[in-house]
């Protein structure tokens, strides 16, 4: 690590969301995503966020990967505050400290399955660490796959190859928007048990959208948005909790008026 020695308190933080607020459109046509969401990822856990559809799940992920920015309020990726940085620093961080797993960040059609998991670090110019790809491949058994490319392989091999991409450069923090969401239940075992062996082993946190409770339960911690806003948050969940919350949350008027509850 590169932080300076002392900072303990920013160390222990990978990243955050302050009074993040974030609007799209105008007048009648008016949409408030995201109404100030502060909310702390603590550095080596992992924590999934749920909530109703069109809650701000995906729009407060990508506002913290600064694939998006918010109308008002900050994100910090570490101590740096992503507000001022220059389009080449975005880049730099994302390449340097960011892993995703996201549906719409599609592997290169021309390019094989191994070319695509190592093409962010032949982009960085970092030599790839061979033993923990090897390890990555293995948990994620797509070692028979690595020569094909993309349109040989099934929606889940694809999802794990791209899971296989974030992990391989060891990022700080790795963002998943439904990382599981095209996968059946196997598969979709074996990419959460390699996320959490990302937190476990490595100290790498990760930050996830699911709308599976099966999901979420791997995680340390939940939190949960509904109409913008954060409402709940529940620590070493079990899949009934998550989906008891989640029910009650789909039968809530949008509002938040869930704040607070049992
Ligand atoms: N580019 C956009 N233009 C206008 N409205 C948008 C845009 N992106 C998102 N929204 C709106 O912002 C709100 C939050 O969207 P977001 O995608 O963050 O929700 P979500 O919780 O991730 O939903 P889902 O679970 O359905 O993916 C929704 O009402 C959505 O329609």
């Amino acid at each position: 690590m590169t932080h300076a020695a002392g900072d303990d308190q920013r160390e222990q933080i990978a990243a955050r969301a302050e009074t993040l607020t974030k609007t799209y459109g105008s007048g009648d046509t008016v949409v408030h995503a995201l109404r100030g969401v502060t909310i702390d990822f603590k550095a080596g856990e992992f924590t999934a966020i749920m909530g109703p559809s069109g809650s701000g799940k995906s729009t407060l992920m990508h506002c913290l990967a600064g694939l998006d920015t918010a109308s008002s309020g900050r994100v910090r990726i570490g101590s740096v505050d992503l507000e001022g940085l220059s389009d080449k620093d975005m880049t730099k961080l994302r390449r340097d400290r960011i892993g995703f797993v996201f549906q719409a960040f599609n592997l290169v059609p021309t390019l094989t399955a191994e070319e695509n998991i190592t093409l962010p670090q032949g982009i960085a110019g970092r030599d790839v660490d061979r033993e923990w790809f090897d390890t990555v491949i293995g948990r994620l058994g797509i070692g028979d796959r690595l020569a094909h490319r993309p349109s040989e392989l099934s929606g889940g091999q694809q999802q794990r190859v791209a899971c296989a991409r974030a992990l391989v450069g060891k990022p700080d923090i790795i963002f998943g928007d439904e990382p599981t969401g095209n996968l059946d239940s196997r598969s979709s075992g074996e990419v959460l048990d390699i996320l959490r062996a990302a937190t476990d082993e490595f100290g790498q946190t990760v930050v996830i959208v699911t709308h599976d409770p099966r999901a979420a339960a791997y995680a340390d911690r939940v939190v949960f948005l509904a109409d913008g806003q954060l409402v709940r948050e529940l620590r070493q969940p079990t899949a009934d909790d998550v989906f008891e919350v989640m029910k009650h949350l789909d039968d809530a008027t949008p509002g938040g008026s869930t704040t607070g509850e049992h």
